[in-house]
């Protein structure tokens, strides 16, 4: 039944614009009586007006927050100004979705408005907006947000990155870094790129992809993790621009690279690693001019060191012959062994006299060293200085001949080899 209140005051035409409009609107009393109720209630709610109407609102649904709602009519009624009502579970009338499917609610989300009515003091309007998108999109961006920050520590934690400023200082570093390097994220800000390793940070910049710098890197316990960088896209944002490195954690490929590059029993460089260094010092002799030689050194008699002594004394001599050609060359000296008991040194040096006194101060060195468990010790030497345009062929095995020759002569000497073909008249 319609109260007399009510049919008094919604006329024809104000029924008629409250149908049109596409938010619900109904009119109770502070007993929240229905007393109006528009189209968008009746296809909503799904209860047509002359049900709803005259009814209290907890009649028509029975979950509603009743008390929470009547307070808030009585605060609008009292203060004669709107009030407005989230409700917790996002909707007021429960109205199902209809695309459940890919929504993240099964109930409309609504804004719920409450308003004195103006022309019967005692009367509110409920306005009920339809929010679901909005809230929707709400959702949607928190779920990305989520994801977005679980990726971000994802990275954090497992890719090592630096962010770097203008000047190559370090703004900060990501976890996995500060665990790698034991550095410390407070000290760090603020420290010169280079002064950790890395390098200038205009170097970064400029690096090919194939050609990424390999940095050693100091850790906090002095021990050294090998870095590939790569510089990567930078930011800015009002405080400037932020530069970006991703470092790669290559220690143990240099590690590898190490092994692979070394004899095992003596720890001097090997064939494979000493033919480079050859191919290094020819270019370098074709660009710059650099010249060297190559002495090839044999101990003498080394078989009988086995046969009287045993292997292991051999072994032990050699890695005692290895150290002791180290300590009488110079760093820039390269020293390799070429196999057995057999030896090579790549030495940057002007002329063939210089090579032969270099072997000369080798040869005495070991004739003077005590080598126990056996006594006395000597080696054979061949010296050759490079000859332009020679290939490394050429000018070793130049050196095996003379070497042949020194043993051929006695042992225990050191023999210059003939000049290269390109040389002679
Ligand atoms: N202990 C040890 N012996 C090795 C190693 N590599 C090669 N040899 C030995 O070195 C010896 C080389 O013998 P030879 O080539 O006859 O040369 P040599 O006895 O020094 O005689 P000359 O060079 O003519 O003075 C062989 O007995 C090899 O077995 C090694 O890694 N450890």
């Amino acid at each position: 039944m319609q109260p007399e209140s009510s049919a008094r005051r919604t006329t024809p035409l104000m029924q008629s614009i409250a149908d049109q409009l596409s938010s619900g609107i109904l009119i109770v009393d502070p007993e929240l009586t229905v007393l109006a109720w528009n189209r968008w209630m009746t296809e909503h709610a799904e209860i047509d007006s002359e049900t709803a109407i005259g009814q209290r609102l907890e009649t028509l649904f029975p979950d509603l927050p009743v008390a929470t709602l009547r307070r808030r009519v009585k605060a609008a009624l009292q203060l004669q100004s709107p009030s407005y009502l989230q409700p917790r579970k996002g909707y007021l009338f429960p109205v199902t979705l209809d695309r459940i499917i890919d929504s993240h609610f099964a109930y409309m989300q609504q804004r719920i408005r409450i308003l004195p009515d103006e022309n019967e003091p005692h009367n509110a309007i409920i306005v009920v907006d339809d929010v679901t998108a909005t809230r929707e999109a709400e959702a949607r961006a928190a779920v990305a947000a989520k994801a977005s920050q679980r990726y971000l520590e994802l990275i954090d934690h497992n890719v090592m990155t630096l962010g770097v400023d203008d000047d190559g200082h370090v703004t900060r570093a990501s976890s996995a870094l500060l665990q790698a390097s034991g550095w410390n994220a407070e000290t760090l800000c603020g420290t010169p790129l280079d002064a950790l390793g890395l390098g200038q940070l205009e170097a970064h910049q400029k690096a090919a992809d194939d050609k990424l710098p390999e940095c050693p890197v100091l850790r906090a316990d002095g021990s050294t993790l090998w870095v590939r960088v790569r510089k990567a896209q930078g930011l800015e944002d009002e405080e400037g621009y932020e530069h970006y490195l991703v470092l790669q954690d290559i220690s143990l490929q240099k590690e590898i690279q190490a092994l692979s590059e070394r004899d095992a029993l003596t720890g001097a460089y090997n064939r494979m690693k000493f033919d480079q260094l050859l191919q290094a010092a020819i270019s370098a002799e074709e660009r710059y001019g650099q010249q060297f030689a190559v002495i090839l050194c044999d101990i003498d008699y080394f078989k009988r060191i086995n046969d009287n002594h045993g292997h292991l004394a051999g072994d032990s001599v050699l890695k005692q012959f290895t150290a002791l050609l180290r300590t009488q060359t110079r760093l820039s000296d390269q020293l390799a062994r070429w196999g057995g008991e057999e030896f090579v040194v790549l030495l940057p040096i002007v002329n063939t006299q210089d090579a032969a006194a270099a072997a000369e101060k080798l040869r005495q060195a070991i004739a003077t060293e005590n080598w126990p468990p056996i006594g006395k010790l000597s080696a054979s030497f061949g010296v050759a200085f490079h000859a332009p345009n020679e290939s490394a062929d050429s000018l070793l095995d130049r050196a095996d001949v003379a070497l042949y020759r020194a043993k051929e002569e006695g042992r225990n000497r050191v023999c210059i080899a003939e000049p290269a073909d390109s040389e002679r008249d």
